[in-house]
């Protein structure tokens, strides 16, 4: 990159029908030093613009550095829609469209395009009522760059990780194996130091059952998987607390005694965070190749077209993935 030259980062509308584009909008009024490269198709965003009662100027991506932006400036790499947005209603046409801003995003991130992605909320159930098998962008980009990953969501205040996502509840039990917790413990563990500077990151560990199994009275996974795992973990040298009853783990006593902690489910833990910190709490994804963030938040249909959505969650994710671009570099210039 060249001295001087702005972060480039690629930035996705999510869904066209929810409120991402009008996001985007609103990130694209700050003053956020970065080289926003919006992944989307130029007309919406003009049309999300006069929605929220306001105007854009759009520049195309030609790839080339820029050392400032104006805010209400946006570069923007047209993805044309395949049907004109109706906020609040998806359309199962423009599956196609959002699945391509992903992957323009993660190959661009992958080829030295883009330096990291932040991307704005999508509706799942439209992929899908698509025809197209679609659980989230954590999945789609593990599978895009074929890496171990796992969710994690931040607010200033606490850090969740999953060890499952997009799993109906059902699934659970089965899916928490040593193998799939030891993975998801080991990125977690090296991520907190990597990306958030944690020389000796101590992580909490969630039960899955009530009273994480009450001794076995309550469920048995704890006994037979959990804690074999954590304890070949703990020699390995990590620092796990746990497993930890889900219902106090979280009072403010414990938090003093971890960095993170890693929820057995998506519901385990995510009310948590999304009811304390709703507008400042940052989804991203630990264990890719590139550094990607995203909002805590869905689509919101009640509001799209409304103007009236609240940006914090994409601005704080933007800020986030600005923090750890810088992070990055300085440890490449270190090395
Ligand atoms: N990163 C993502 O792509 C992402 C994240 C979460 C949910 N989703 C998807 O979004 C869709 C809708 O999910 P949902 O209805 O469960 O949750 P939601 O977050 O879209 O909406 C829940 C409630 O929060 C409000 N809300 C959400 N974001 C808001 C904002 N920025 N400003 C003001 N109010 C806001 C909504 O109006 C609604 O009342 C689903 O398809 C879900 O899978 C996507
Ligand atoms: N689990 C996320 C949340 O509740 O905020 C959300 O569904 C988004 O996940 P992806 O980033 O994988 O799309």
């Amino acid at each position: 990159m060249n001295a001087g030259a702005l972060p480039r980062l690629a930035v996705t509308a999510g869904e066209p029908a929810g409120i991402g584009p009008e996001l985007l909008i609103r990130l694209a009024a700050t003053s956020l030093a970065a080289n926003f490269v919006a992944i989307t198709d130029r007309a919406l965003l003009e049309r999300a613009a006069k929605r929220c009662g306001t105007t854009i100027e759009l520049i195309d991506d030609d790839g080339s550095a820029i050392t400032e932006r104006r805010p209400g400036t946006l570069r923007v790499l047209h993805v044309p829609l395949a049907a004109l947005e109706q906020p609040g209603r998806p359309d199962p046409a423009n599956a196609r469209h959002v699945l391509t801003t992903l992957a323009e995003a993660a190959d661009g991130c992958m080829s030295g395009r883009y330096q990291a992605i932040v991307t704005a909320p999508l509706q799942k159930s439209s992929i899908n009522d698509s025809g197209i098998r679609f659980s989230g962008h954590t999945e789609f980009f593990a599978e895009r760059s074929r890496s171990d990953v796992v969710m994690m969501l931040a607010s200033p205040e606490l850090r969740v990780a999953l060890a499952t996502t997009h799993l109906p509840l059902s699934a659970v039990p089965a899916a928490i194996t040593a193998e799939a917790l030891t993975r998801t413990l080991r990125i977690v563990h090296a991520e907190l130091r990597d990306k958030f500077g944690y020389a000796e990151p101590r992580i909490a560990v969630l039960g899955l059952n009530p009273h994480a199994g009450e001794d076995g009275h309550l469920g048995r996974e704890e006994i037979d998987v959990m804690i074999p795992a954590l304890d070949a973990l703990r020699s390995a040298g990590l620092q796990l607390i746990g497993p930890l009853p889900a219902d106090t783990a979280f009072v403010p006593a414990q938090r003093e005694r971890y960095d993170a902690v890693v929820a057995m489910y998506h519901d385990q833990a995510l009310p948590v965070l999304k009811s304390e910190a709703f507008d400042r709490t940052v989804n991203l994804t630990l264990g890719l190749p590139f550094i990607r963030t995203s909002v805590d938040h869905g689509t919101a249909l009640d509001l799209a077209g409304s103007g009236r959505a609240d940006p914090s969650s994409l601005i704080a994710a933007a800020r986030m993935a600005l923090e750890l671009v810088a992070r990055r570099n300085a440890s490449v210039q270190r090395a």
